[in-house]
């Protein structure tokens, strides 16, 4: 991790974003964005998963007391996902900062070549400086592809940004060891080491009246980004200046630590599961740029494909003797690379008519066996 420029990934529940009301609170979101804005100026990358459609229909259509049916959510979030987009576009701007939408699903992240596509995505905003805002894309979700709570999300998210950090901010101060609302003795607990299966008891679910799965899906989505390596801090969305501060290490709430190497980890995850869908067999030197000098591999190095396989598969990566040397997640599907391969990255476009980048494999996305 380079300690002066963090990724980050802030999560914002409804608790934070309506103070508890049935409304949005404006002015909490512009201290949001406040601290957000400086932290970007430093030169932090920071990703916003921000909860709210559903909080924000219900205020647009004044429709406070409206039954809770998946199909009325829906309807809400299908109004307030635009409302709310647009609080922050203007609010952001205030700081002279743009904002892009990202809604996801379970499904949009488990499947490969979809997860490749979101990352570019994600990565092409940072580059250009713009804030990505991501919320579930509730008015498609169904129960099979839905995240279902925007905690576990977040952590997908953290994942697919690869970051350093993720703070989920909620009502309250942090994990207590019983739930504050109803426990007046419970008391702050400021670090977890390891997530057992007693820290798992302590975390009850949402009794406030927008949130979804309370503290328990906060820990779920800690346990995800802990063993990926991502630090985790659980804080009051009200604590002054709580996002710089946690950022910058001070004991702010809880904070989840993580000894997990992040890389590896990360390797793991988008490997699990996975067999090889075909083979690309590589000539020496490219064989020598994967193996000792940590490169990515390039189509100028593939001396031919074996099997049919689309962008996103994982494939084996064979040397001119047969033997295995590496696996990894390819960003062109084989009738593709079939057309680049032994070619210069640079004509990729030309010979495509499209590009998703310059390698075939990249580093981050290649296992040496
Ligand atoms: N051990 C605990 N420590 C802190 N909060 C807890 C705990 N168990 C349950 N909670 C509840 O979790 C709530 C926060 O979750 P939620 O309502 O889903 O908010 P958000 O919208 O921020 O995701 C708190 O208001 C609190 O009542
Ligand atoms: N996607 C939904 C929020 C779901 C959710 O997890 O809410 P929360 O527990 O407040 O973070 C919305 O925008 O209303």
């Amino acid at each position: 991790m380079n300690a002066n420029k963090k990724t980050i990934v802030v999560k914002l529940g409804t608790s934070v974003l309506t103070s508890g009301t049935t409304k949005l609170d404006r002015a909490q979101m512009l201290e949001i964005v406040r601290q957000c804005a400086m932290l970007h100026k430093q030169g932090h990358p920071i990703i916003v998963v921000t909860s709210g459609a559903i909080a924000a229909g219900k205020e647009h259509l004044n429709m406070p007391d409206i039954e809770p049916t998946v199909a009325n959510k829906q309807m809400l979030a299908a109004v307030g996902q635009g409302q709310l987009i647009r609080e922050w576009e203007n609010l952001f701007k205030i700081y002279g900062l743009h904002v892009g939408q990202m809604l996801l699903t379970r499904a949009d992240l488990g499947d490969k070549g979809r997860f490749l596509n979101a990352r570019d995505t994600l990565n092409t905003l940072l580059k250009h400086r713009i804030i990505p805002l991501i919320n579930e894309n509730d008015a498609v979700a169904t129960r099979e592809i839905k995240v279902g709570d925007n905690d576990n999300l977040s952590a997908l998210v953290a994942l697919l940004a690869d970051a350093d950090q993720l703070i989920l901010l909620t009502d309250q101060q942090g994990l207590f060891t019983a739930d504050p609302r109803n426990n007046p003795d419970a008391k702050l607990i400021t670090e977890v080491t390891e997530i057992t299966d007693a820290i798992h008891n302590l975390a009850g679910g949402s009794v406030g009246g927008l949130g979804t799965g309370g503290m328990a899906t906060k820990i779920e989505s800690a346990t995800v980004a802990n063993r990926a390596g991502i630090e985790v801090v659980i804080a009051s969305g009200q604590r002054k200046d709580v996002i710089i501060d946690a950022v910058n290490g001070m004991s702010v709430g809880t904070r989840f630590v993580s000894e997990n190497n992040r890389l590896e980890a990360r390797k793991n995850w988008i490997f699990a599961g996975s067999r090889s869908a075909g083979v690309l067999v590589v000539d020496q030197g490219a064989e020598k740029a994967i193996l000792n000098d940590g490169s990515s591999l390039l189509a100028k190095g593939i001396l031919s494909i074996e099997s049919h396989f689309l962008r996103g598969y994982v494939v084996s990566v064979n040397n001119q003797r047969g033997k295995e040397i590496a696996r990894g997640i390819v960003r062109y599907k084989s009738a593709d690379i079939e057309k680049i391969k032994g070619q210069h990255s640079d004509k990729i476009e030309e010979i495509l008519g499209y590009e998703h980048g310059t390698v075939v494999i990249h580093r981050d996305d290649l296992v040496i066996l």
